[in-house]
């Protein structure tokens, strides 16, 4: 795994947006795009860019189930307002939490990863580890899932909601073995709560106990972390 420190979010959403640029122009079509608040800066970068997304698609990690797509909180509104807006795609995918066929609506997602291979995947890094929703003690062989959010998660996300008992319990997100599937996988934590996390993700044992350790065994994985976050890493 290459890893790159930068200086703060501000400069890591820039490099990130230069890797969008160096893989845009090698021909990549397929990106797999991520919500919180790590990505905003890479977006706000993206959006200023000259890079033309109206020829390519994007597949989300996850959405919570229960949240239609104008919902402020949901991860739809979200990317509709950080790069959607400005920079469309021919098509964006994302799962649709408003479907209570669970069954139905993982394999619809599932068919839609695996119709289109995801070039270049952009994660962030939960505090406790997790990569999309998928928590720790998921298998690393996961597909698309509804997922019961951990409380660690729920008081993480509770961040954006005006009552944390607003926060959806539940999630629809991309598997594991999925998200192992994309060409490059881009990884971004900013921040001293990621900095644990960053650290067991890169120099720890590769166990599902901690969901991004299985990058360890990803041939091309870059990850961008600011010095916060990279403030326990030895090597
Ligand atoms: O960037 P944040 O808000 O810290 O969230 C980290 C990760 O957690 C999720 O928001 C899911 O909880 C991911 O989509 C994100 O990559």
């Amino acid at each position: 795994m290459e890893v790159i420190v930068v200086k703060d979010k501000v400069a890591g959403g820039k490099k990130a947006a230069e890797i969008f640029k160096q893989e845009y122009e090698s021909g990549a079509k397929v990106f797999g795009l991520a919500t919180g608040g790590t990505p905003e800066t890479t977006y706000a970068e993206l959006v200023k860019s000259s890079l033309d997304f109206s020829d390519a698609i994007s597949i989300n990690l996850d959405e919570y189930v229960g949240l239609a797509k104008d919902d402020p909180q949901s991860y739809h509104y979200y990317m509709q307002e950080h790069l959607f807006k400005d920079k469309p795609f021919k098509h964006s995918y994302l799962p649709n939490g408003k479907e209570s066929d669970a069954k139905k609506e993982t394999a619809r997602y599932h068919e839609v990863i695996e119709t289109h291979p995801i070039d270049l995947q952009l994660l962030g890094i939960g505090e406790n580890g997790h990569i999309g929703f998928n928590e720790p003690g998921t298998p690393f062989d996961s597909t698309t899932a509804k997922i019961k959010l951990t409380d660690s998660t729920i008081k993480a996300n509770s961040r954006y909601f005006a009552d944390p008992t607003d926060v959806p319990q539940y999630a629809y997100s991309m598997g594991i073995g999925e998200i192992m599937q994309a060409k490059h996988i881009l990884l971004e934590a900013f921040g001293e709560n990621k900095a644990q996390a960053v650290k067991e993700m890169l120099e720890g044992e590769v166990t599902p106990d901690v969901p991004a350790s299985v990058l360890q065994k990803h041939p091309k994985v870059t990850v961008i972390v600011d010095e916060a976050a990279a403030k326990l890493l030895t090597k």
